[in-house]
Formats: C-alpha cells, sequence, structure tokens
C-alpha cells in the first residue's frame, strides 16, 4: 500500500516510523510520504490560506498549492488512488471503513486546516479519481492530521503481514458487529480482584459461551445502537 499525505505539519507524521506501522514501512509493506503543502507555493511568504469568499470568520485554503501538491502526486489526469479529505462535513469513519481503507493499492489524505480546503479542490479531484470526506466523529478538530492518523493507523493494522498474529484482529471490537469481551492476565488474584474462573478452567467452549455473553452484554450497556444492526 502507498500512502501521500499532504499537510501543512509533515513532521506531524513523523510518528508513523515507531511500532508496528514503522516496521510496516521498513518491510515495504506500507510506504507511507508526507508532502509539506508549502513546497507548492511560490511567493515568499510560501502563503496556503486567505480570506473566505462571502466573508466570515477565519481562513480557507488557497486551491492552487493544492492542485499543484495533488498533481505531483497522482499526475494530471485521472488516477485509481483514493483521495480522503478528513472533514467535519465527512461521512463516519467505521472499522468497516477502515477496512475498505486497507484494501486501497494508493490513498492520498489531505490535511485541511483552518476552515477547510476550497471546496473546488474535491470538485476538481472528484472528476478524476475518487474522493470520499471522512471525519472521525461528531466533534471537531483543528485539522485533518490527527484524523489522517488515526485512519491510517486503522487501516494499516488491517493490511495483511503488518501484524504478526492475524488471528489478534478477528476478536477486536467492531470486527463482529460487538464490542471486545473482558482481558486478563496473570497474576489470578490482584488487589482482591480475581479473575474470572471460567478463563481459568481450560473449558474452551464454556470459555468461548462466556466471551461472547460479555461482547453482548457490554454493546448493550455502551453502545445499544449497534445491535440494531
Ligand atoms: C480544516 O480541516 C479540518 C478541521 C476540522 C476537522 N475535524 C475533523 C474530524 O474528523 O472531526 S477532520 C477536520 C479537518
Amino acid at each position: 500500500m502507498r500512502v501521500d499525505i499532504v499537510t501543512i505539519f509533515p513532521s506531524f507524521f513523523d510518528v508513523l516510523d515507531l511500532s508496528l506501522l514503522g516496521k510496516a514501512r521498513q518491510s515495504g509493506l506500507i510506504d507511507v510520504t508526507a508532502h509539506d503543502l508549502r513546497d507548492f507555493t511560490h511567493d515568499r511568504h510560501r502563503t496556503v490560506d486567505d480570506t473566505p469568499y462571502g466573508g466570515g470568520a477565519g481562513m480557507v485554503m488557497k486551491p492552487e498549492p493544492w492542485g499543484e501538491a495533488l498533481d505531483a502526486i497522482v499526475g494530471d489526469g485521472s488516477s485509481d488512488a483514493l483521495l480522503v479529505v478528513p472533514s467535519p462535513a465527512g461521512e463516519p469513519f467505521t472499522q468497516a471503513i477502515a477496512r475498505e481503507l486497507a484494501a486501497e493499492a494508493h490513498l492520498v489524505f489531505a490535511c485541511g486546516r483552518y476552515e477547510g480546503i476550497d471546496q473546488r479542490v474535491v470538485d476538481h479531484y472528484s472528476a478524476r479519481m475518487r474522493v470520499r470526506l471522512i471525519s472521525l466523529g461528531d466533534y471537531v478538530l483543528n485539522g485533518g492530521e490527527v484524523a489522517v492518523m488515526a485512519m491510517i493507523e486503522a487501516a494499516g493494522r488491517l493490511v495483511p503481514g503488518v501484524v504478526g498474529n492475524p488471528e489478534s484482529l478477528v476478536e477486536e471490537s467492531h470486527e463482529n458487529g460487538l464490542l471486545e469481551y473482558p482481558s486478563y492476565t496473570k497474576p489470578a488474584a490482584w488487589r482482591g480482584l480475581d479473575v474470572p474462573p471460567v478463563l481459568l478452567s481450560g473449558n474452551h467452549g464454556a470459555i468461548a459461551a462466556w466471551r461472547h455473553e460479555q461482547q453482548v452484554d457490554r454493546t448493550r450497556r455502551v453502545r445499544p445502537e449497534l445491535l440494531d444492526d
């Protein structure tokens, strides 16, 4: 998987060199490149924003630098890459979307700042490639970088070979539409709290049944709407 990120804070993504995704990058499973949007400006101040037409508070990101940056990544014709634009106006990010992103050969993330990116950038590239506006949730961040980091981690870990034991992906929250069951490890007793006896029984059928019951109970309490599907 090739991942390109366009941002005014490219060093924000240096953290991707750590841990699982760092190993995935070193092994060539995932190739991540962060591009500085200001490298595609031509004025002394490397300007990327301007005042909004129609008035209003804040600034809007100018289309020209975005056009030059995205053309440098996907060329000036049609592209099979998927352009993801994090936005409070986007579709809510879910594990299902993470799986969809994980199946892509080439992801391009456009990190907005200020009041967002001039709408014509999305309109222009929608005529040449698939474009998805995605939001992390019903709250507003200061820019797209945190959302992109979350999406890269959620999708990247689903890329075959990135996580050592693919079995560990199966029983996670949201993988089967339920929240995950509670987990325990040694010691069997800690500060007066014991591990549920069924987990020490060696009865794998009973353990599986208990874990599923825990998933359903937890989901019903915390996210009942997930049970409506
Ligand atoms: C200007 O770019 C932004 C601003 C806020 C924001 N909030 C997001 C979210 O997913 O909550 S993505 C995003 C992008």
